[in-house]
């Protein structure tokens, strides 16, 4: 990573650039050559820059996009600022010490959110896998999203149910994620850059369209985006950044307001330590500690996610947890781990291997000890507090481990908070506008529709509609879906 002081602010500056050409890319690489600003003044300067980072040449020999699951990314470089534009691009030179009563910055948390009752829970499921990022169809079923989302949000509502009920009725991340707002606008007061923080949640209470709406009123004139997800994936910070996109090319004032988007920040310093931290006071309290297994359990995602549409998440988990393993040897803790991933919805493939089989692995391969470490998230959720505590603990001591413990999320830990803040601080000077976006989408939109056959698509209206009154209307099907126990 290539960074450099911005003038007055003090500031390690990451990357801000982007390209016209979009193609379909899998692997990044990691070349990035890059300028910064460095003036004091506070006028707007343009600046082409070149980077190879997250990017892949394309036919006509220029440097792409990343294009993730049809999500169009802005190359990185270190930590990644995700943006849309065009190759010459307006960049902000901001000075965070130095910004006027003028300037109002906004932070936008991005979560998932959770039902709030148990009545919230098919709501929220609907929602959930209405979200084309969450169930992916080819383009032509798209229409069958929404009846598919009612479909499996009424199969699944009684398991979930029975799932939020035993933690008390409802998700806490509605109350956890406002927490976090509170504590990440104390930590930026602390350094001095005052600013309103802001709750967009992707499929809940406050909704992002809301936060949005607020973000309007308060006329923030610089704008943040942080997801609260350590690692990217297309399934959720991808599918929270695609929303915003939507949101911001519809609106003449949001699509003009300077953003920077953090994309992930898994391998950030102030991260790793806080999970280091928090592994080794956990390991403390087993009598044998150094015999414990430290086990990574990361919320999975659909194995064509990775390998077909590019979703960068496997790597950057792994890449996380060598991070905090590194981090732990350093300090001469040397405890054996693994990582699994959990919580598989539906008969498909999903990244392996299995937290559940693995688990069952471990204890008859004589694990007596075990410490779950949920690595996705940074609050506890129903995946932590009801899979993991409750389901994988049973799961595990059946099959022959004795000592279970887990590690708590991060929630308010002042140490990760603090570098929330200062990911923040670093991202404020590359805010720019997402305006470009605009013109180059319905550009692509409109060349789609061009080159749709009516025959094909009249075809394909007929069999969707088809599958899906069959889906809708069949008691047996439903109730035969009832009685899998993947939904
Ligand atoms: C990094 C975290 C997460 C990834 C990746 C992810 C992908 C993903 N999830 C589903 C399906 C469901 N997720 C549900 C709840 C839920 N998921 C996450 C995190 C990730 N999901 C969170 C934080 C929560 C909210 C938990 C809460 O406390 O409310 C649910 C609902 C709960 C349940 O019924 O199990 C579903 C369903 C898919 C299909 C997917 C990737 C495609
Ligand atoms: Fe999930």
């Amino acid at each position: 990573m290539e960074a450099a002081n911005c003038g007055l602010s003090q500031l390690k500056l990451s990357n801000l650039h982007t390209h016209n050409n979009i193609t379909r890319q899998k692997h990044a690489s990691s070349c990035c050559k890059f300028t910064i600003g460095s003036s004091k003044d506070t006028k707007r300067t343009k600046k082409t820059l070149t980077c190879c980072s997250h990017s892949s040449s394309n036919k006509d020999g220029g440097v792409s996009k990343s294009n993730i699951g049809g999500l169009v990314l802005k190359p990185q470089a270190g930590r990644a600022y995700y943006s849309a534009g065009v190759r010459t691009y307006e960049e902000n030179s901001f000075d965070v010490n130095a910004h006027t009563n003028e300037e109002k910055i906004g932070v936008l948390l991005l979560n998932l959110g959770g039902p709030d009752t148990l009545q919230d829970v098919e709501p929220f499921l609907f929602n959930l896998f209405a979200d084309p990022d969450i169930i992916r169809l080819p383009r032509s079923f798209r229409f069958l999203q929404r009846p598919l989302a009612k479909l499996i949000s009424v199969l699944r509502a009684p398991k979930s149910q029975e799932g939020y009920a035993s933690i008390g009725g409802g998700s806490p991340l509605r109350k956890i994620t406002n927490e976090q707002a509170n504590a990440l606008k104390d930590a930026l007061e602390t350094k001095n850059v005052h600013v309103n923080v802001y709750v967009g949640m992707r499929y809940w209470y406050p909704f992002t369209e809301e936060a949005v709406e607020q973000i309007k009123k308060d006329n923030i004139t610089r704008l943040v985006i942080l997801p609260l997800y350590p690692q990217f994936s297309i399934s959720t910070s991808g599918s929270s950044i695609r929303l915003l996109q939507n949101i911001f090319r519809e609106d003449h004032y949001l699509a003009r307001l300077p953003v920077s988007i953090i994309e992930a920040w898994y391998d950030r310093t102030g991260y790793i330590n806080s999970m280091a931290d928090l592994i080794e006071k956990e390991l403390t309290t087993f009598t044998n500690s150094e015999e414990v297994m430290i086990f990574f359990s990361a919320h999975g995602v659909p194995v064509t996610y990775v390998e077909d549409a590019g979703d960068p998440y496997r790597d950057q988990m792994e890449d996380c947890v060598s991070l905090i393993m590194k981090e732990l040897k350093h300090r001469g803790i040397k405890n054996t781990h693994t990582l699994a991933y959990q919580s598989r919805v539906g008969p498909i493939q999903w990244l392996k291997p299995y937290t559940d089989e693995v688990l069952v692995e471990l204890g008859q391969n004589g694990v007596k000890s075990l410490l779950a470490v949920p690595v996705s998230f940074v609050s506890e959720h129903i995946e932590t507090l009801e899979e993991i505590d409750m389901e994988y603990k049973e799961l595990a001591l059946e099959s022959g481990i004795e000592n279970w413990g887990r590690v708590p999320a991060l929630g308010c830990k002042s140490s990760f908070i603090a570098d929330l803040a200062d990911a923040v601080i670093e991202a404020l000077p590359s805010a720019s506008s997402m305006s470009t976006t605009a013109a180059s989408t319905t550009k692509k939109k409109s060349s789609e529709n061009a080159n749709i056959d009516p025959l094909q698509y009249a075809a394909k209206i007929f069999f969707g509609s088809f599958l899906a009154f069959i889906l809708l209307l069949s008691p047996k099907l439903i109730s035969f879906f009832r009685g899998n126990p993947m939904l």
